[in-house]
């Protein structure tokens, strides 16, 4: 059975954002990622993690401007000083918190571009960031994101981040499979598994029901399926990384609604 991390950005709505590591750990998670940290001091993180048994595996780097629509700054033409100094503050959670992965979105492609012209600064930005995440053993993550959720955004597809990971050139830069999106936007999940895991570059998954994002279980995904296709790639390829659980529970913020909603989990668990 893949091992499952909590995404605290979704899961737990129920509860302050704080408290949500301690509703984790009760439900038997041992890991957990969120979008971004910055709203707190690394210190109180830590210390929620340390409180809790549980290791954090995966955090986002700084977006841009997120409240005016901005969702990453490394394919952003004269955003480069900005997109550093994200990354450097990211590195400096990272190692407060022990986590070895960190997420950098790609953007937006803004509305006078060319998606193509935008690759240079795109590839530029992360050799950039892997030299500075190599120095303190991070590894770098690129996300194929739907453009139903993320209009506009450079970077859908499997094949385009792995071509992108050659052109980068870098060994501590990895996919993020989230294969949420990957259903939205090309399907045939199972066989991007099979392509992708035994390369040893897919340093993270991501799941959620196809359309809602909701629970696993809800909607056109078989994930039973998935994740017996991941246990066995991984046991013949030596992978062991997380499978975090980024979806928007089907019960909202009502009391318990996360937790009544992880059968798909203690099912998986027990099989
Ligand atoms: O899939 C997602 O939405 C996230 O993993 C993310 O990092 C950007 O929103
Ligand atoms: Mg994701």
């Amino acid at each position: 059975m893949p091992r499952f991390a909590a995404n605290l950005s979704m899961l737990y709505p129920e509860h302050a954002f704080l408290d949500r590591f301690e509703a984790a750990a009760r439900d038997g998670f041992q890991a957990v990622e969120y979008l971004f940290p910055y709203d707190f001091e690394p210190q109180a993180l830590a210390a929620r993690l340390q409180a809790n048994g549980l290791q954090q595996v995966l955090f986002n780097a700084p977006p841009g401007q997120w409240d005016a629509g901005e969702r990453g700054l490394a394919c952003l033409p004269g955003r480069e000083k900005e997109f550093r100094e994200g990354i450097a503050k990211a590195l400096r959670y990272a190692e407060a918190l022990g986590c070895p992965r960190v997420h950098v979105m790609a953007g937006l492609v803004p509305k006078d571009e060319e998606r193509s012209a935008l690759r240079p600064v795109y590839i530029e930005n992360l050799r950039w960031a892997a030299r500075e995440a190599a120095q303190q053993g991070v590894n770098l993550l690129l996300e194929p994101i739907n453009t139903r959720d993320i209009p506009g955004f450079f970077l859908n597809r499997q094949d385009e981040a792995h071509q992108l990971l050659s052109e980068i050139g870098a060994l501590n830069v990895q996919v993020q499979m989230d294969l949420y999106h990957c259903q939205i936007v090309e399907g045939d999940v199972a066989m991007k598994i099979r392509q992708y895991l035994p390369t040893g570059r897919v340093g993270h998954f991501q799941i959620a029901g196809v359309p809602q994002r909701h629970e696993p279980d809800l909607g056109e995904v078989n994930y039973d399926y998935l994740f017996s296709v991941i246990d066995e790639v991984s046991s013949a390829c030596g992978w062991d990384g997380w499978v975090g659980c980024e979806y928007r529970p089907a019960r909202g913020a009502q009391p318990g609604g996360t937790s009544a909603g992880l059968g798909w989990m203690r099912k998986a668990r027990s099989s």
